[in-house]
């Protein structure tokens, strides 16, 4: 496995191997040895699966606040995306910047996003699949939002977004009040 540290520290670039052969290939999307061998050891609780219908669907930016913190585990199922990870620590030398990797079925790409990140994505084409795994289960008095378009993302969309209405409704950046603080190492 390829395993690239990011711009912010914590957030990993990973991409598996492909063994290749006449049917197709096999690849291991989660291996607790070699993710720790990376630096990631995570337990995970839930694996989830959204499908977007039409390109420029942007989800974001999420999380979920302590003590229901998530890390998550990012990959694109079908289609292409773009996947954005926003530090939203208070007091870390990295708050509100983010960093963006195109993620695709065909690439084989996964981020690494451990809490404390807000995460988001814009799909490329229509019927666009995110497969993802995260290390809590879904507490929804614990869902947070920010704003999608408050962090200076460049989200490459050709057009205008589809949103849900929580997220159009999303604080920006600078009314957000981070449930997350930087402890610093
Ligand atoms: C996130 C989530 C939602 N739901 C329900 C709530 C709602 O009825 C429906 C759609 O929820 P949402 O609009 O929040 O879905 P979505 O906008 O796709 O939310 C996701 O976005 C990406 C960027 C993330 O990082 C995820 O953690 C999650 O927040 O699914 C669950 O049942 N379990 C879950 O874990």
């Amino acid at each position: 496995m390829h395993v690239e540290d990011t711009a912010l520290p914590g957030v990993k670039l990973l991409i598996p191997v492909r063994h290749g052969d006449a049917r197709g290939f096999f690849s291991e999307t989660w291996n607790r040895d070699r993710f720790a061998a990376a630096g990631i050891t995570a337990e995970f609780a839930q694996d989830n699966h959204s499908l977007s219908a039409q390109a420029d669907t942007v989800r974001g930016l999420h999380f979920q606040a302590p003590p229901r913190a998530q890390g998550k585990l990012v990959r694109c199922g079908r289609g292409a995306l773009f996947d954005v990870a926003v530090d939203i620590r208070r007091g870390s030398p990295y708050y509100g910047q983010w960093v963006g990797y195109e993620l695709s079925f065909d690439n084989g790409r996964m981020l690494w996003i451990p809490p404390g990140f807000a995460h988001g994505f814009a799909t490329r084409e229509p019927g666009t699949e995110i497969v993802y795994k995260c290390t809590d289960t879904y507490s929804p008095a614990h869902d947070g939002a920010l704003g999608w378009d408050s962090c200076g993302i460049d989200w490459g969309l050709t057009g205008d977004p589809i949103l849900s209405d929580k997220d159009r409704a999303a604080p920006p950046l600078a009314d957000f009040d981070s449930p997350f603080t930087w402890d610093a190492p």
